[in-house]
């Protein structure tokens, strides 16, 4: 076990803090501890971020692009240690551990030459004496906020595309997994990124938030996690007009139509129900299977669910790790008893198995009245319910505060697009479970949040737009 301080302004101390205990979900034991930083860790952090920036700016692109290739480079050599720490602390399994390290390293890479690409424009003056350009430059100061179900990736979507163009982060990892991002910014030390660039800080969130939201200096947030969290810290950038950029909830329906091939349909709605145990804001929460042919695709999902192996996620041949805690196990745990107690039919799995482990769980015969149809589940719940027409199909799926992300499968190409355009959502898998990559944007409609990460749209984000007009 190890103890582990806070990074601010390249220097790593505990600053004698009381200790915050990191536990591995699936055993129960303490694998490290980190500070419990405040109000006063927070401030040196963006004081040290706000110092460090003018000459982070300052450099050219190509120079931090370099640097960000080097971290990339130490990360990919590091990258079997990394996900190992993270399937100890997060609980997933290794595999998709070691899958989240490339996912998450794609964005450094991605964004250290999106950065080169940061143009400006010039338009036509309507005298002759004028010229008019365009040009763009970083916000400044970023705060980092990030949740505990994507410990590496959610790091590296907001802080490579804030680090190409010339920001300074100063990053908050969820306490329940800051050891990926400790270890990730060791890396980006070794690396050489100069002190001040990224600064990394545990402890209680609504202290560090708060200082961070009433510091003028910090120009930026950008947060995923929960929609009440982000609702607050949306508030509270009012009071010094930030720019945010917010990844919210997701209550993701997938839909399968009546010529859907099943089998692609049935390993979309697995691999993208189940990643991560349930535990995404893109898992297909919703599943709206046409009655014609229901009973044979529930016959070939349950199949599948049943081969599905929980258990601890360093173990070999691991497919689903534990719940983040007993919060979450209750949760759904709920929405299960709830659905069952309401005339569901429980097709697989339905209990706790011991500690945090949830049986991966099919349910049929839902309505949308159901818990698990109206509030995000976060967990290994597969809930299916029918319907008739495409109109539908739509209307329910349309149905909902949140638009992040959304899947239907269908052989008809027509339908296929009408679909996709008729659906409010930010993402929209056709036949495809697993959307995200780090060229193309990620972000939702309605509740799910404000602005988009990825793609080149996620550069934007960190960067202000300045008009000069000469006249000669
Ligand atoms: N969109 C997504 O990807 C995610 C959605 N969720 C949803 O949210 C639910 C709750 O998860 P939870 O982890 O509690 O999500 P939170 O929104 O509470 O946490 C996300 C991050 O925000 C921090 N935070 C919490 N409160 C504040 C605050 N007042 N000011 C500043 N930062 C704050 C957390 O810190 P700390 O945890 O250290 O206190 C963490 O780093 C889940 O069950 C799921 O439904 C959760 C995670 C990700
Ligand atoms: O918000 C989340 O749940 C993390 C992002 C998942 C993804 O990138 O697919």
């Amino acid at each position: 076990m190890k103890d582990y301080g806070v990074f601010i302004n390249g220097e790593w101390s505990d600053f004698g803090l009381d200790k915050i205990e990191v536990t591995n979900p699936a055993t129960n034991e303490v694998v490290a501890t980190v500070p419990k930083g405040g109000a006063a860790e927070a401030a040196k952090a963006a004081d040290a971020a706000y110092e460090a920036f003018t000459d982070w700016a300052a450099r050219s692109v190509y120079e931090r692009a370099e640097l960000i290739w080097k971290w990339h480079r130490l990360i990919d050599d590091n990258k079997e240690e990394l996900a190992k720490i993270m399937t100890e602390e997060q609980g997933k399994p290794f595999k998709e551990a070691l899958g989240e390290m490339t996912y998450a390293n794609g964005f450094l890479s991605w964004f250290a030459e999106e950065g080169k690409r940061v143009y400006g424009e010039t338009i036509p003056a309507s005298v002759s004496n004028k010229r008019l350009f365009v040009t763009k430059q970083p916000v400044g100061v970023v705060a980092v906020i990030t949740p505990w179900n994507f410990p590496a990736a959610m790091i590296t979507r907001k802080v490579a595309p804030a680090l190409a163009v010339g920001c300074t982060v100063v990053i908050k990892p969820a306490n329940l997994t800051p050891i990926t991002a400790l270890k990730m910014a060791e890396l980006a030390e070794e690396a050489g990124i100069p002190k001040g660039v990224i600064n990394v800080v545990t402890g209680k969130s609504p202290e560090i938030g708060e200082t961070w939201l009433q510091d003028a200096r910090v120009r930026k947030l950008t947060f995923t996690g929960s929609t009440e969290v982000g609702k607050t810290l949306m508030r509270g950038s009012a009071d010094t007009v930030k720019k945010i950029s917010l990844e919210l909830g997701g209550h993701a329906p997938a839909i399968v139509l009546e010529d859907a091939d099943l089998n692609k349909a049935v390993d979309g709605i697995i691999s993208s129900k189940f990643r991560n145990a349930g535990q995404t804001c893109v898992c297909s929460n919703r599943i709206f299977v046409h009655e014609a042919i229901q009973d044979a695709f529930i016959e070939k999902l349950v199949a599948k669910v049943k081969e599905l192996k929980v258990g601890n996620g360093l173990e070999d041949g691991v497919d689903i790790g534990p719940l983040i805690d007993q919060n979450a196990v209750d949760k759904v745990q709920k929405q299960i008893d709830e659905a069952l107690n309401s005339g569901a039919k429980l097709e697989a799995g339905g209990k706790a198995i011991d500690g945090l482990f949830l049986e991966p769980t099919v349910l049929s015969n839902i309505d949308d009245s159901m818990l698990c149809m109206k509030e995000e589940t976060f967990g290994p719940l597969a809930p299916i319910a029918s319907f008739k027409t495409d109109e539908e199909a739509i209307q329910r799926a349309n149905d909902s505060i949140f638009g992040l992300a959304a899947y239907v499968f269908t052989e008809n190409i027509t339908k296929g697009i009408q679909f996709t355009e008729a659906l409010e959502f930010g993402i929209v898998g056709l036949n495809d479970g697993l959307p995200s990559v780090p060229q193309a944007p990620f972000g939702g409609f309605k509740q799910s949040g404000l602005g988009r990460e990825g793609g080149h749209q996620g550069i934007e984000e960190f960067l202000e737009v300045k008009y000069i007009s000469l006249g000669l």
